[in-house]
């Protein structure tokens, strides 16, 4: 079964965890001012499909420093907005004391974007004025690298795409800086390379643009940072529906690292303006199997499992997956490409041929899957079998540390710690 890893759970537990600083702030009255942009009714819909992004997440950010007692001043700029204009919002914004802290939603319309670097560094808790602020990457990139890190404690190597986005470079200084291993992917780049990572991280925006040509069993966790509200109310993210399934974590959008940023952000508010030594929200994982030990798994060394009944669950879920995983879809996009189905053929070359087969970093086709028996069902098993005694799916303890990997035949070597601990 894939675990969905609970963004939701992590704002309950950083609401908790923050809760009693309320009664510090409110009485100051302090502000934090969030500026976001409308569109024009003939706008093009991507534009406008943009600037609703941004207007739900507006709202989020409100809900959540109001919940600290915070004033939220949520500005909404007009179609047709100045220069001088939003130069003066964002002046008074950096003139008053009583406002603490500054976001300006993006995208701003391409002529004001420039004036975003106007912003008081020293408010700048996004991270939008490049090199100035207090913090190294927004909070989008610290939340979804403090849900990476639990999963990272063997030298994985780590998938990015869309690396060279104003997020994916976030991520990728951030997890660079802990001494990950990384596969940076962004526009013209075979994406099907994911395949030979262990951990994948889509920052594209793009829907849809990971799907079951992409991730694999081993894949023991996949971020999905998208967020494109669609016509009828839903919501897409970068990976496919159709894909869901496949990797042995997800997080889930909506419910993944939309509230996941909403964590980091109270959290950063918090320490900033009330308590340095606030708690940290944090993930719990479930335990995962290596590339390697699904590899063995699939070698029959699962002969002596007693079946069970959550056996047969397993083997049955693994079986679907398997199916996926043999869906001949014409996947293989690239970063940038919308996911409309259509193709470039020069960026697909390399990928496609290698389509099916094992990759040489040892990701299993579907081929190799069907020559020895289901060892996706065995990795179900062995994640998922007797003995894990744990909570369930999703669930986040903010007092459990590190947990180990995984219960399976060989214990993961455990990385030495990396100082600073994560996205600070
Ligand atoms: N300077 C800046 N920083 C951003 O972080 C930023 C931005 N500009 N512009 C727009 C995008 C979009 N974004 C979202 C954040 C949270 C949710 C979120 O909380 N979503 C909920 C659903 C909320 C609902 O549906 O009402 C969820 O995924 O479960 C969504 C989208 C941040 N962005």
């Amino acid at each position: 079964m894939t675990e969905h890893v609970s963004g939701r759970d992590v704002l309950r537990q950083a609401k908790e965890l923050y809760e009693p600083y309320r009664n510090d702030v409110a009485p100051t009255g302090q502000r934090v001012a969030i500026i976001r942009f409308q569109p024009a009714e003939n706008d093009p819909p991507d534009w406008k499909i943009k600037l609703e992004a941004s207007k739900v997440s507006a709202e989020q950010k409100v809900k959540s420093f109001e919940h600290l007692g915070f004033q939220a001043d949520h500005v909404v700029m007009p179609p047709g907005t100045t220069r001088a204009q939003f130069a003066e919002v964002l002046e008074r914004a950096n003139q008053d004391p009583q406002t603490r802290a500054i976001i300006v939603q993006f995208p701003p319309p391409a002529h004001l974007q420039p004036l975003v670097q106007r912003m008081d560094p020293a408010k700048d808790i996004d991270a939008l004025t490049k090199g100035r602020s207090p913090y190294n990457a927004c909070a989008t990139a610290e939340g979804i690298c403090r849900v990476v890190e639990p999963f990272a404690k063997d030298d994985p190597v780590i998938a990015v795409v869309g690396s060279k986005g104003f997020v994916g470079q976030g991520v990728v200084t951030t997890l660079r800086e802990q001494g990950h291993r990384l596969m940076e992917l962004d526009a013209g780049d075979d994406l099907r390379r994911v395949r030979d990572a262990d951990i994948v991280v889509s920052v594209t925006g793009n829907p849809g643009i990971l799907g079951p040509d992409h991730l694999r069993p081993h894949h023991r966790l996949v971020v999905d940072s998208g967020f494109v509200p669609q016509a009828d109310g839903s919501v897409k993210g970068d990976v496919q529906r159709e894909a869901y399934d496949i990797p042995q974590h997800l997080t889930p959008v909506p419910g993944g690292i939309g509230p996941v940023e909403m964590a980091t952000l109270m959290e950063r508010v918090v320490r900033r303006e009330v308590d340095p030594d606030a708690p940290s929200w944090k993930v719990d994982p479930r335990p995962y199997l290596t590339k390697d030990q699904l590899t063995q798994g699939a070698q029959g060394a699962q002969g002596a499992q007693e079946p069970s009944p959550a056996t047969v669950t397993a083997a049955q879920v693994g079986e679907d997956r398997q199916a996926l995983g043999e869906r001949a879809v014409g996947g293989g996009q690239s970063v940038g490409q919308q996911a409309t189905g259509q193709q470039t053929p020069g960026q697909l070359g390399a990928g496609q041929q290698a389509a099916g087969q094992p990759g040489a970093g040892g990701s299993q086709g579907p081929g190799q899957q069907a020559s020895v028996g289901n060892p996706i069902a065995q990795a179900a098993r062995l994640r998922t079998g007797a003995g894990h005694g744990g909570v369930g799916p999703g669930t986040v303890n903010p007092t459990a540390g590190p947990s180990a990997p995984i219960r399976a035949q060989s214990p993961v070597p455990p990385k030495p710690p990396t100082p600073g601990g994560p996205g600070r």
